[in-house]
């Protein structure tokens, strides 16, 4: 159920379940009845529903939701844009199987509702909204009246999550088979509510054919490639994580991203410390080992010994061309590398710069983290990435330019593979926005990294373990509180494996 289909991709599943014996008509009855079904659990029978139509299959939907609706005993009221002549098709079929009235939506007052059931335009949204339509949604959202939307918020784009003029605040919405991208980025995700996914009888075979290659992040994105620890395995099968620190000032960061690294199972787990920071990071640290590192080059010793086969590098790390030489060391290594914070403003503008160094070694896994700042001033110069339609667009272009796996943070943390594939991540809380959340993440994907698991894999699971942990701790939290909390979000993650 974690497969995330665009509106073309939509409009491919609903016509391959035809060509397979659906009939449009009864998609179109489901579709309704579900949403029929959302008014009832939110008021009770005998309440004044208003249904706005829009002039396509939405309004369709939602001319099957009046009709459940009064036959269930609402007092239903239905406005529709444009005239019930100009109905086509399924849309035409199921207005006509509506005997109540179909007035003109000017005429909608949704404050004299009790619920109103956004039916206006789905999938179909073509253009900003305008005139009669925008009037409508703007007197919804003054209303303050509970609104079920039917697939999208009216004026929500399904693909890209941007508003489109104006959109419906919906309490609630009720989508059909899979959810669509605009649910889950923002400001899409806010605008829905809570999204229900109704199933219509779209056969899931038709996944087959079409191949979504968008998912909601969890572990059916990345389950199958970070497993329990073999239960004859030792510490060195588990991978050796190298995370670069800043000077004495900058120890904090690091620090974070190693105990990450640890708890999240690397076999061992070193700090590499200028001379400065050895007695700081030595003090402050149990499992967690230390070895001087001044120069790139003696990062390049380090990194000689092939069993450190993940390294991270960016939390305070400093901006400048001695970071970037230690990320072209990194990068000409042969190990594993996540790239952060100053380690990706380190190559401000020259993203070419930094995806012809990845392309030395294209056999190996690179993970970056920007937050969307820091994206940008990578991408600068790079129309194709800094124009694209959505944040989810966005990272797939950049993942394919630079050749590796793009981890676009913040609320709607985008994960995105060079092949195209993409993950977005919903399970996330808004106290994870704090010093410290980001250098924890990256120490997570190299502790990840360090355990074989894949480039993309280990990205999407480091993403999900590290919000599910910050879920978990909610209000309060600091990013000390991570690592401390995956143990036992690690339990529950691996029960569910059945391991
Ligand atoms: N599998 C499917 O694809 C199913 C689709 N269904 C419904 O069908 C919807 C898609 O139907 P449609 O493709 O007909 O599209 P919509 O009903 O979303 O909208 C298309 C209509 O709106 C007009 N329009 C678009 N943007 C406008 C704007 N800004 N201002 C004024 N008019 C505008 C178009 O000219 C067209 O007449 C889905 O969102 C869903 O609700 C359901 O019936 C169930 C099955
Ligand atoms: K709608």
């Amino acid at each position: 159920m974690d497969e995330v289909l665009t509106t073309r991709e939509m409009a491919e599943a609903d016509r391959l379940a035809m060509a397979g014996g659906a009939s449009g008509p009864a998609l179109m009855d489901r579709a309704g009845a579900a949403v029929a079904d959302a008014v009832c659990r939110r008021r009770p029978a005998g309440a004044r529903a208003m249904v706005v139509c829009g002039p396509g299959n939405n309004g369709g939907d939602g001319f099957v939701a009046a009709r459940v609706l009064a036959a269930r005993g609402y007092r239903v009221e239905l406005f529709l844009l444009g005239s019930r002549d100009a109905l086509k098709g399924d849309a035409a079929q199921a207005a006509a199987r509506w005997s109540g009235a179909a007035r003109p939506l000017t005429e909608a007052q949704p404050a004299a509702a009790d619920v109103v059931v956004d039916a206006l335009f789905g999938a179909g949204l073509a253009r900003d909204l305008d005139g009669e339509a925008l009037a409508a949604v703007e007197r919804i959202n003054a209303s303050g009246t509970p609104v079920v939307a039917v697939d999208v918020p009216s004026g929500l784009d399904g693909d890209t999550g941007r508003v489109r003029g104006a959109a419906v605040r919906a309490s609630e919405t009720v989508t059909f088979f899979r959810l669509k991208p605009g649910h889950l980025l923002y400001p899409g995700r806010r605008l829905c509510g809570p999204v229900r996914v109704a199933d219509i009888g779209i056969p899931e075979s038709v996944l087959e054919a079409i191949r979504p290659q968008t998912r909601r992040n969890g572990p059916s994105v990345f389950g199958d490639a970070f497993r329990a620890p073999d239960e004859e395995g030792h510490k060195y099968g588990r991978g050796h994580a190298l995370v670069v620190s800043g000077g004495v000032e900058a120890t904090g960061a690091p620090r974070l991203a190693a105990r990450c690294a640890l708890r999240i199972g690397a076999g061992l787990v070193t700090v590499a410390s200028p001379s400065d920071a050895l007695a700081v990071h030595a003090a402050a640290l149990t499992a967690v080992m230390v070895r001087r590192a001044d120069t790139p080059a003696d990062l390049a010793a380090l990194l000689a010994d092939r069993r450190r086969n993940a390294v991270a590098l960016g939390p305070a790390l400093g901006v400048g061309a001695e970071t970037r030489e230690r990320v072209a060391t990194a990068l000409r290594s042969g190990a594993h590398v996540v790239l952060d914070a100053d380690a990706l403003t380190s190559f401000e503008g020259e993203a070419d710069a930094l995806a012809g160094l990845v392309g030395e070694r294209p056999e190996r896994g690179v993970v970056v983290t920007p937050h969307t700042g820091e994206f940008a001033r990578l991408c600068r110069g790079r129309a194709d990435i800094g124009e694209a339609e959505s944040k989810l667009a966005a990272a797939r272009a950049a993942a394919a330019a630079l050749g590796v796996v793009v981890v676009l943070k913040g609320p709607d943390t985008v994960v995105a593979a060079p092949d195209g594939r993409a993950a977005i991540n919903a399970n996330g809380t808004p106290w994870l926005g704090t010093a410290g959340s980001g250098d924890s993440l990256t120490g997570m994907t190299a502790g990840l990294l360090a355990q074989s698991v894949p480039a993309y894999e280990a990205a999407c699971a480091a993403v999900w373990l590290h919000a599910e942990a910050g879920a978990r701790i909610g209000p309060g939290l600091i990013a000390e509180d991570l690592s401390e909390a995956l143990p036992a979000v690690l339990r529950e993650y691996f029960a569910g494996q059945g391991a």
